[in-house]
């Protein structure tokens, strides 16, 4: 392995993503760095960074190894993160693959933003505008509230001029709810999206949990694949909560040590290892 190549750890468990005319949704990785007492985040939601620098470059090349990279609206507001992978090696004999200033792959910013709270001053933006990363899509839903429509309206035409694209999904669930998985990953396949990276935060995640329990199988997460950093938060940090029935869903695959932190990496359970 050379510094420009992802760690084998990673290629073992993505390279079982191998695209088919029977898929009908990406390859989905979902994937958080958590302390020892499973937090993801400090009291009050404050951002931690809890992957130390080993696995935070694993990370990264995780990100260039998927066509998009998925967050919630909370973390988008709470974090402001780039989703891009800047700690990777510098490597100027590496061609850009995609038409953008840097080396490497870099996966699309998706966020599941129902009501376009996204902030046109957002770093995703200002590195799209700048060349520097891919353009970011929104995922969102009108409101069924006429009276609300107006400001929606507003907010996505302000929003697209700053350069995001808005992709407005069907209207076959209620804004009171959150946007329903499913149609996101077939939306997603339909616009190119074969392989996605889920990153949280804590709601999102619970989401795609809870996905996983209500299914007989795992048939919406192919991979978990978490980073366990050697620290305790406490008890008034975030935690995602585990989600019953989503447990019995995924099994052991392969686990690495990144310097201090441990990468656990889960299959479904039906899998053949
Ligand atoms: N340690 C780690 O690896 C990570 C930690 N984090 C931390 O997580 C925290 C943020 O988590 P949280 O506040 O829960 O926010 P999330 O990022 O999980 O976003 C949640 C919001 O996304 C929108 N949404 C739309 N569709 C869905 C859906 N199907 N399921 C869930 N949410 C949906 C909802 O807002 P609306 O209804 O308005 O659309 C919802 O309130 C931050 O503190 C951040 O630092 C985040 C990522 C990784
Ligand atoms: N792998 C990982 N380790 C941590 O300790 C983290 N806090 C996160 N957070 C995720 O990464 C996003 C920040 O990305 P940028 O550094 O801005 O590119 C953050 O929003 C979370 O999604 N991940």
């Amino acid at each position: 392995m050379t510094s420009t190549d992802p760690p084998t750890f990673l290629s073992s468990l993505l390279g079982r993503y191998k695209n088919s005319a029977e898929q009908s949704r990406p390859f989905v990785t979902l994937t958080f760095a958590q302390s020892l007492d499973a937090k993801i985040a400090g009291r009050g939601g404050k951002q931690l960074i809890l992957s130390g620098k080993e696995s935070m470059v694993m990370t990264h090349w995780m990100r260039t190894m998927h066509d998009g990279i998925l967050i919630g609206i909370g973390t988008a507001l709470n974090d402001d993160p780039q989703l891009n992978a800047r700690h990777l090696p510098a490597n100027d004999s590496v061609p850009s693959t995609d038409g953008h200033n840097h080396p490497y792959s870099l996966p699309r910013p998706i966020i599941l933003d129902t009501n376009l709270r996204f902030s046109s001053h957002s770093k995703l933006l200002k590195n799209y505008a700048e060349g520097k990363g891919r353009r970011p899509w929104l995922i969102c839903a009108e409101p069924w509230d006429s009276s609300e429509k107006k400001e929606w309206l507003h907010r996505r035409t302000t929003l697209e001029k700053a350069g995001a694209r808005t992709i407005v999904l069907e209207n076959d669930h209620n804004t009171q709810d959150h946007l329903p998985i499913p149609s996101v990953l077939q939306t997603l396949h339909r616009l190119g999206i074969l392989s996605v990276m889920v990153e949280g935060g804590a709601q999102i995640i619970r989401s795609f949990l809870s996905q996983i329990a209500a299914e007989s199988t795992s048939s919406f997460v192919d991979t978990m694949i978490i980073t366990v950093a050697p620290v305790f938060v406490g008890e008034d940090g975030i935690s995602y909560n585990t989600v019953s029935g989503s447990a019995s869903k995924m099994k052991h695959a392969s686990t690495a040590m990144f310097g201090q932190d441990t990468v656990v990496g889960l299959i479904p359970t039906e899998s053949v290892a």
